[in-house]
Parts: C-alpha cells; sequence; structure tokens
C-alpha cells in the first residue's frame, strides 16, 4: 500500500508507516508518479483535490486532509472517482479557542475595555465554536450564538438572528466556507452588512477569509480615509483581528493594514492541533482497512519546556484573580500574539504570499500542554474555565 502524505503533517511517517509504504510532499508541489502510485493520499488544506488532481490519482481509495476545514476538497469528485474521504474535524478547535482567547485579551488591554458584560457574537457554533463559547462565558461576556444549519437539526438549539449578531461588540467567525444552498457563508459579510456596524464593534475572522467581502471591507476603509480627510465622518469600518484571507495564499497587504490584528492562518497551527490532525487520519485510515490502531499521539508529542516566567504569573494571578493583564501574561508564555501579527506584517513588507509563513511557523503548544498549580480556587476555577490544566 503506498501512502502519500504532505510534508507538514507532524509525525505522518511514524504513524503511516506502520501501515504502508510512505511517501511525503510538498505542500501543494505533487509530482505526477507519486499521484498515480497512490493507494492513499492524505492532505492538508493547501492542495486542492479536484477533478484534475484525481485523473492522475488512478489507484486512490482514501483521500483524507488534515484539518478541519474541507473546502479545498471537491467531495463530489472524490465521490464519483470511487474514493472515500474524510477529514479531522476537531482536530485543532483548542488551537483556534486560544487564538482568540488571546486576541481579545490583546484588544481589552490595549482599547482599555472590560470584556465582561460586552457581548460576543459566534457565527458557526461546531467543534471551534463550542470551544470559543466556553472561553467566552468564562470572561463574563454575554453569548450570542448564531448556527441555522444547527438550529434546524437539533430541537434544542436556537440559533440568534442575523441582526443580534451583527449587533454585538465582538463578532468571531467560525463557520465553514459555503459557496451556495440555503445556508451560504460566502460573503456574509457584504457590503450591506458592514453598512451597518461600526467602528466600535470588533470581528474575527478565523474560519476562512471568503466570509467576508474583502473588497467591500476595502472600499469603506478607503472612503473612511477620505471622509477623515475632509473632516467629516460619513464611513465606518469594524476593528479587525484577520487570521484567514480572501484568495489565501495570496492576501490584500492593503486591508492588513487596517488590521488590529493580522496573522497567517496559523490560528489552528498549535503542535498538538496539527498532530491531532495526522493522528485522527490514522485512527480513519485502520477503520478503513479495518486493521488494529495501535499508535498514540500521547506517544508522540514532546514533553512541553515551561517558560521561566510561567511560574511567577501564576502566582501573581493565583493573588489577582480579576486582572486581564495578569491573564494575558500567562496566556503569553504559550501563544504570543502580538509576535505573529509584527512577524506576519514584516514579511508581507516583502510579499503578498502567506505560505513561507505557514510551512515554517514555529512549535506553538496549547494550555493544557503542562498542569499549573494554584491555592486560591476562584484563580484554579477561572484558568479551569480557560482550558488550562489546573492542579
Ligand atoms: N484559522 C484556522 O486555523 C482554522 C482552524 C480550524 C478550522 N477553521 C475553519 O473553521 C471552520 C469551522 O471549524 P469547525 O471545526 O468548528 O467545523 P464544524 O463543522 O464543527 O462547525 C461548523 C459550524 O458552522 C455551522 N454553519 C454552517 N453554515 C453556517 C451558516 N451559514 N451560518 C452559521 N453557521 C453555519 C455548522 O452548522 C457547524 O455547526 C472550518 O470549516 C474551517 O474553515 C480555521
Ligand atoms: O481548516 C483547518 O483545519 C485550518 O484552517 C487549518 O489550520 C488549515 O491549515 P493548513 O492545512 O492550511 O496548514
Amino acid at each position: 500500500m503506498k501512502i502519500l502524505f504532505d510534508s507538514v503533517m507532524p509525525y505522518a511517517d511514524a504513524f503511516f508507516s506502520s501501515i504502508g509504504e510512505c511517501k511525503s510532499f510538498e505542500s501543494g508541489v505533487l509530482g505526477d508518479i507519486d499521484l498515480a502510485e497512490a493507494d492513499v493520499l492524505l492532505t492538508r488544506s493547501t492542495t486542492k483535490v479536484d477533478k484534475q488532481l484525481l485523473l492522475k490519482a488512478e489507484h486512490a481509495k482514501f483521500i483524507g486532509t488534515a484539518t478541519a476545514g474541507i473546502n479545498h476538497f471537491d467531495v463530489k469528485a472524490i465521490e464519483q472517482h470511487g474514493a472515500h474521504w474524510t477529514s479531522a474535524a476537531g482536530c485543532n478547535a483548542r488551537a483556534v479557542a486560544e487564538y482568540v482567547l488571546a486576541s481579545l485579551l490583546y484588544l481589552a488591554i490595549n482599547d482599555e475595555i472590560e470584556l465582561a458584560g460586552k457581548s460576543c457574537a459566534i457565527v458557526g457554533v461546531g467543534e471551534v465554536g463550542r470551544q470559543v463559547a466556553s472561553i467566552v462565558n468564562a470572561l463574563g461576556m454575554s453569548i450570542v450564538l448564531y448556527d441555522p444549519p444547527r438550529a434546524e437539526l437539533e430541537s434544542t438549539f436556537t440559533s440568534a438572528s442575523f441582526d443580534e449578531v451583527i449587533s454585538a461588540d465582538f463578532i468571531s467567525l467560525h463557520a465553514p466556507l459555503i459557496n451556495d444552498g440555503k445556508y451560504p457563508t460566502r460573503h456574509m459579510f457584504n457590503d450591506i452588512v458592514l453598512n451597518k456596524m461600526n467602528a466600535n464593534q470588533y470581528l474575527i475572522s478565523a474560519s476562512r477569509g471568503e466570509l467576508i467581502d474583502t473588497n467591500a471591507l476595502l472600499a469603506r476603509f478607503r472612503l473612511k480615509s477620505k471622509s477623515a480627510a475632509s473632516g467629516v465622518s460619513q464611513c465606518t469600518a469594524p476593528q479587525l483581528v484577520m487570521d484567514c484571507w480572501e484568495d489565501e495564499p495570496t492576501i490584500s497587504t492593503e486591508l492588513m493594514t487596517h488590521c488590529r490584528l493580522a496573522t497567517a492562518h496559523i490560528a489552528g497551527h498549535s503542535l498538538e492541533g496539527k498532530a491531532r490532525g495526522t493522528s485522527i487520519l490514522y485512527d480513519k485510515l485502520c477503520e478503513f482497512l479495518a486493521v488494529d490502531n495501535v499508535l498514540n499521539l500521547r506517544d508522540f508529542l514532546p514533553i512541553y519546556e515551561m517558560p521561566e516566567n510561567l511560574m511567577a504569573h501564576i502566582r501573581a494571578f493565583d493573588m489577582d484573580t480579576l486582572s486581564l493583564a495578569t491573564l494575558n501574561n500567562i496566556v503569553k508564555c504559550f501563544y504570543d500574539i502580538e509576535n505573529d501579527d509584527s512577524f506576519f506584517r514584516q514579511h508581507m513588507a516583502k510579499s503578498d504570499q502567506i505560505t513561507p509563513i505557514r510551512k515554517n511557523y514555529p512549535i506553538r503548544r496549547e494550555f493544557d500542554a503542562v498542569s499549573v498549580r494554584l491555592q486560591n480556587p476562584v484563580a484554579k476555577q477561572q484558568l479551569s474555565a480557560l482550558g488550562f490544566k489546573v492542579l
């Protein structure tokens, strides 16, 4: 059995060489001979699996993506090809939720706003949206859950209205890219919607960039600059946190200049998030082939090296549980979103391609990679609600 996998999938060789003969490929660069020989093809979101590719993958019987998003898969074409397809649903939900927490803390501290009592709308309440909801809840914010497809399927789930979404203080996008059907998401935030928003609102793009109409947004920023220059303020645009961009890997560097935080589609790129993607596909391939899944991700992840200052920040939080600044210090030990933002901007000053940053993204660990010890029961409860492993 020949297994072809994307070289950026952590531990893929270790997992899949227990099943067959493995070969890796560079994201998006697939050799015709390798494709023609592959029985199993394992990708990330950077490889479009469409009719053209499938014509070259004659023997592929199992095609998987080690990601949550599946918009790079032409599912109909894969099914017509006779192959089984799958994804790694939920693999990086925790990482994205931690990214959202880091951005909320950054904005709260820099704009001197109290998060408790503010509203946060979550668009798409699936694996990621649910984890974001529990973080937002732990911060004392009020939650607006928007997911009409879920409401249609689940009698116990009620979706907020879209009007409630666009009047929230924070709006965090976690719905997949869907081009048509009853609930499309492409350009959900178009000119008409953006027109109803104001400059005191925050919009977080962490699912797919195509949920926002970039041109409509740019037009608003251009008009805003023009009206500011003429002294008449006629147009406003929300404050932006952009991780996912329209038309990646090429992105609008103009839009980047208007962002409060800008990153290279790395919200889900914790080591655990990426490695879980590999491990989920391993389990699914074993199931498909009816063989035992004897390997476990636990055995591959390295021990987390605790940053020197983490304990001092934990002690400070133990004494001052309500301080967002102290919480931010702890979060930054795991994930420093400002670093990602400034590195991204430096890189984009020379390029409009985000691929190199994503390929060489440094190791980032999730909050529960280490246990933290606290005394104060309130501090314990707060950190645990945010996803830390607390003793
Ligand atoms: N930035 C990143 O690194 C990153 C990481 C993980 C996932 N993602 C993106 O986030 C998306 C969500 O991930 P997930 O794991 O939560 O997927 P999921 O399938 O578990 O959840 C998606 C939810 O969105 C809902 N939805 C679908 N259409 C909608 C609409 N029109 N309006 C509102 N809600 C709608 C679905 O009903 C579902 O509950 C992925 O498809 C992917 O595109 C990005
Ligand atoms: O859909 C997902 O899981 C995420 O967007 C994921 O972070 C994509 O990462 P990539 O495969 O592009 O490295």
